[in-house]
């Protein structure tokens, strides 16, 4: 698809990706589990908050810098971790890397990467920290050792996903059998000296086509973890912080708080998991009010705009993480792709800002949003439906 002056914002992205790229990778990427309920209202939950802006206030000069985990960063917005971006495009994850530290702020590393951890570290700036994403195996020392080569390589947290005892069903990639294609390696499990049987884990995916990769995925995951024994146990063979990712309740961030984790990210996996939870963004506000100033809240799915990201950060998310966004730059453009995903919210963010009358992030709080029970969005609400039976009496 062209357009004259490259793609204006992420959904020509996504439908410039719809076109190029192979249907099964294309379905893979896109699709949420069962009914793709979740996948939805991810997006259109966020209409439901409605800005309530400021004007005549000074924004000539607008920063987007904070700090995450107590470091400066120059954007709270990062990149959430997703498996095989070679999917997308030749340069995978090492072009992702490049565009995120032109960038800057936080990019999350799946564990599933199809370029090796070191080599994405190595693409970093001083304006980036990297996050290793990890699954806890039944086999604790190839988790152990995945945290080792992370903790040598600089990644500055952990990220542990706690929302997949098993991969979620996706009926297009059941539909479409999909597996990935054969020359596509998971370099994180390429290790002799870490895996005994790196295609036991997908190291070669050729290896695994016989099966779905999802049964792949399922056969090595510790589907016993427990608070008591993940998360106790991650403590006792790391100093890294802790970052829970999958968190959708009050009572589990208490027990992030409890068990010292650093941080939870509000998410439910881009509505690829359990199908039929509550979008993030309507998860957050509980999130934000049981983790009071004990712990970080991070949160990602369904962003696709930079009100979307000032709507998270009023309702109390220290940081937003995209996923599909930037792997449709990706597939687009390589680099200069990702980056232009990247780019287009970032500056989205600051048309925000700059419109609503706030000029730094700890500006944006719950004063500038109007939840949905407000009595002026339900007004306005009525106004519409009222409009609406209007029309259809006419009709
Ligand atoms: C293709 C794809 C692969 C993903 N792989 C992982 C992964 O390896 N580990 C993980 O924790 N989350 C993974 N996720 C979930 C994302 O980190 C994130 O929670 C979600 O996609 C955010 O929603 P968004 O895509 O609407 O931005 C993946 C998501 C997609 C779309
Ligand atoms: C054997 C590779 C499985 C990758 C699963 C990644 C993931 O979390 C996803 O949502 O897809």
């Amino acid at each position: 698809m062209e357009y004259s002056n490259g793609p204006v914002c992420i959904k020509d992205l996504e439908r410039i990706a719809s076109k190029v790229m192979p249907s099964g990778a294309w379905g893979y990427y896109d699709s949420g589990a069962n009914d793709e309920q979740t996948k939805l209202d991810n997006m259109t939950a966020f209409d439901k908050y409605r800005l309530h802006p400021r004007m005549l206030r000074d924004v000539s000069n607008i920063s987007t810098a904070t700090t995450i985990l107590g470091q400066p960063v120059p954007t709270p917005l990062g990149v959430a971790p997703c498996a095989m971006h070679k999917l997308a495009h030749a340069d995978g994850e090492l072009a992702t890397s490049r565009a995120a530290s032109q960038h800057g702020g936080v990019m999350i590393l799946s564990t599933y990467s199809t370029t090796s951890l070191e080599k994405v570290i190595a693409q970093g700036n001083s304006n980036m920290q990297y996050w290793m994403q990890l699954y806890v195996y039944k086999e604790r020392s190839v988790s152990e050792q995945i945290v080792r080569r992370a903790e040598r390589a600089g990644f500055k947290a952990l990220v542990l996903t706690v929302d997949a005892p098993a991969l979620g069903r996706r009926l297009v990639d059941a539909r479409n059998k999909f597996n990935p294609p054969a020359h596509l390696h998971l370099e994180n499990f390429i290790d002799p000296e870490i895996v005994n049987n790196p295609d036991g884990y997908g190291a070669d995916l050729s290896k695994s086509a016989s099966e779905t990769f999802g049964a792949t995925f399922g056969a090595n995951g510790d589907q016993s973890l427990s608070w008591e024994n993940g998360i106790a146990w991650l403590k006792s063979i790391t100093k890294l912080p802790i970052i829970v990712k999958g968190i959708l309740t009050a009572e589990d961030t208490r027990l992030a708080i409890k068990y010292g984790c650093a941080g939870v990210i509000v998410s439910n996996h881009g509505g690829r998991q359990l199908d039929g939870t509550l979008a993030s963004i309507d998860a957050l506000p509980q999130v934000v009010e049981a983790a009071g100033d004990k712990i970080e809240v991070y949160m990602d799915g369904g962003i696709r705009k930079g009100t979307d990201i000032f709507k998270a950060l009023a309702l109390g998310a220290r940081a937003v993480f995209v996923a599909r966004p930037v792997l449709w730059g990706l597939a687009y453009n390589g680099e200069a792709g990702a980056k232009h995903a990247l780019d287009l919210l970032q500056s989205e963010l600051e048309l925000t800002m700059m419109l609503s009358g706030t000029r730094t992030i700890g500006e944006i709080d719950d004063s500038y949003i109007l939840e949905p029970e407000s009595r002026w969005v339900q007004s306005s609400v009525r106004r519409q439906q009222k409009k609406v039976n209007q029309l259809r009496a006419k009709l």
